[in-house]
């Protein structure tokens, strides 16, 4: 006779269960299965023939932008600006229902009923990825854990914070500056073509891995022409890419990862570049913490410090918490603020009365000395500039919440506990009763008055982006340097920008400028 843990069982109870137990899943998953059905009977649904995933991808907004947009507008059209579906739950297990809304009414709604609509969904893959870091941390409470790392973590963005950064940011613009140089110098020619996506990406790595860690990375160097004398040699161009890579591994792919099925994740392709992105990481930040020196950049400010050191009322993070903290900080906290540069400066290139009007007021500044507390004072319209483009290209497309319990949307748009709703940034940037008839087009004087309450580049509520401010002044500081440095202009071959869209929206091709010195 068979056992069965020690048991034994005779062979016709084996039997038996072997034909039950796929019946009781196959009756189970029926069952689930019509009670969804009933509870979403009086929601709108697209047709099923629209899943959000098809119509997405016939939006085409990856390799086609303008005609993307277009189809993406015929597509809220057709169904209204708010619209749900229901997706595979042996696809999605977290996300029964996804809710994709650009309609002002329905935001302000979400936002207004703040005990339902407060946490980005469970599931993330940053939620394996980095488990102790604010993106993941869900518990929301005040004595709870994200709580506490949001208190903590604070200060980071107060005033005197920013200040104690502003040499950090001020010594990596110059190394721009003067990389950029040489490429003008080595194109021989009054102009040089360059990728400035790229060349921001890796620049503002190296401001977040010196204010973050205080480590002296010089992922910017590998920028230098191929053959100039202070080029890095090829270990150390290796190793410095490494640290990009490791951060977009991190970043992309592991958001990849939650749009697959759960098996999928764990593929040994998949999960091994994972590991080796964390190890990659954790090295750099543990060699800092291990060696007790915080900072291999002189004895600077910087948040690794700061977060160690940080306590209220006995209550410390742990090393694991600081070091998944900081992991998070800088995977959330560069190319964030070096795509919308990037964008920014496209428009500006793109916009000659846009530069003139910055370059009269920069032209006023000693960028060189700025602590980054005044930019927003000393730099209005190039701060608008930079807000202008946040809109027209939002960094961070989508803002995700998952209800906490059953609720009803715009009297009409039934959610079951868990469903996820989606505010699209997108849409909303060209929404015309919102922005006016010329929505789409980049004025950055619209912004005297600021965002309206629903455009919510940063999100909203208490998951709102922390380092909104450092983005801000980072970003606005590098547009300013950027202009006062360099004449900007599309290039005759350059190729048209094309967002791709994962977590963050980025130039699929880059963002090709031609730039003089000034
Ligand atoms: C242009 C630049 C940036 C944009 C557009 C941006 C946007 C966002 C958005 C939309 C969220 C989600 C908010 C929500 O769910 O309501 C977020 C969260 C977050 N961002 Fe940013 N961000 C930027 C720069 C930064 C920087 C510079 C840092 C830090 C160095 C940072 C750190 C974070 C963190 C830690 C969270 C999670 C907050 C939490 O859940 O408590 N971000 N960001």
């Amino acid at each position: 006779m068979p056992s069965v843990a020690g048991v034994d069982v005779p062979n016709w109870c084996l039997a038996g269960a072997a034909v039950l137990t796929p019946a009781a899943i196959y009756a189970y998953l029926l069952r689930v299965s019509r009670q969804q059905r009933e509870f979403f009977a009086e929601t709108p649904q697209p047709k099923e023939t629209s899943l959000i995933f098809g119509g997405l991808e016939s939006a085409d907004l990856v390799n086609n932008p303008e005609k993307g947009l277009a189809a993406m507008k015929q597509f809220y059209k057709e169904l209204g600006n708010s619209w749900g579906i229901r997706l595979p739950k042996w696809l999605f297990p977290n996300t029964q229902f996804l809710f994709l809304t650009a309609d002002p009414v329905i935001i302000s709604e979400i936002m207004s009923k703040k005990d339902i609509f407060h946490s980005r969904p469970k599931g993330l893959a940053f939620d394996t990825t980095i488990p102790l870091g604010l993106l993941s941390l869900r518990a929301e409470g005040p004595h709870s854990r994200w709580a506490l790392h949001r208190r903590l973590a604070s200060p980071l963005f107060s005033d005197s914070f920013l200040l104690g950064y502003s040499e950090q940011v001020q010594e990596k613009a110059k190394l721009m500056q003067f990389i950029l140089n040489e490429r003008i110098k080595a194109a021989k020619a009054e102009a040089a073509e360059c990728d400035l996506q790229h060349c921001l990406k890796l620049l503002t790595l190296d401001v977040i891995g010196s204010i973050g860690f205080g480590f002296n990375s010089k992922a910017t160097m590998t920028y230098l022409p191929e053959d100039h004398p202070q080029a890095l040699s090829e270990a150390e161009k290796t190793a410095e890419l490494e640290f990009l890579q490791a951060s977009e591994v991190m970043f992309f792919e592991t958001h990849q990862r939650t749009t697959e099925p759960w098996m999928m994740r764990y593929l040994p392709h998949r999960f091994m570049r994972w590991r080796w992105a964390k190890g990659v990481m954790d090295k750099r930040i543990n060699a800092v913490l291990v060696s007790g020196k915080e900072s291999s950049s002189g004895a600077k400010l910087n948040m690794l410090k700061a977060l160690k050191d940080a306590q209220e009322g006995g209550q410390k993070m742990s090393k694991a918490e600081v070091t998944d903290e900081i992991l998070t900080l800088l995977a959330a906290g560069h190319e964030t603020t070096g795509h919308t540069t990037s964008w920014a400066l496209y428009e500006v290139a793109r916009h000659p009365e846009v530069q003139a009007k910055m370059l009269a007021e920069v032209s006023t500044v000693d960028l060189e000395t700025l602590p980054l507390t005044q930019v927003q004072s000393l730099l209005p319209y190039s701060w608008m500039t930079w807000q202008e483009a946040l809109r027209l290209h939002p960094t961070v497309p989508f803002i995700p919440r998952q209800a906490e319990v059953d609720t009803t949307l715009g009297g009409k748009y039934n959610l079951t506990a868990g469903c996820v709703v989606s505010v699209s940034q997108f849409m909303l940037a060209v929404n015309e009763e919102m922005w006016g008839p010329d929505a789409a087009s980049f004025v950055p004087e619209r912004m005297e008055k600021g965002y309206p309450e629903m455009h919510l580049p940063f999100g909203f509520g208490g998951r709102t982006c922390i380092g909104k401010r450092l983005a801000y002044v980072e970003g606005v500081y590098l547009l300013a340097f950027l202009v006062k440095n360099f004449s900007s202009r599309i290039g005759d071959d350059a190729p048209v920008p094309s967002p791709r869209v994962t977590v963050t929206q980025s130039a699929a091709e880059g963002i090709h400028l031609m730039i003089s010195s000034r």
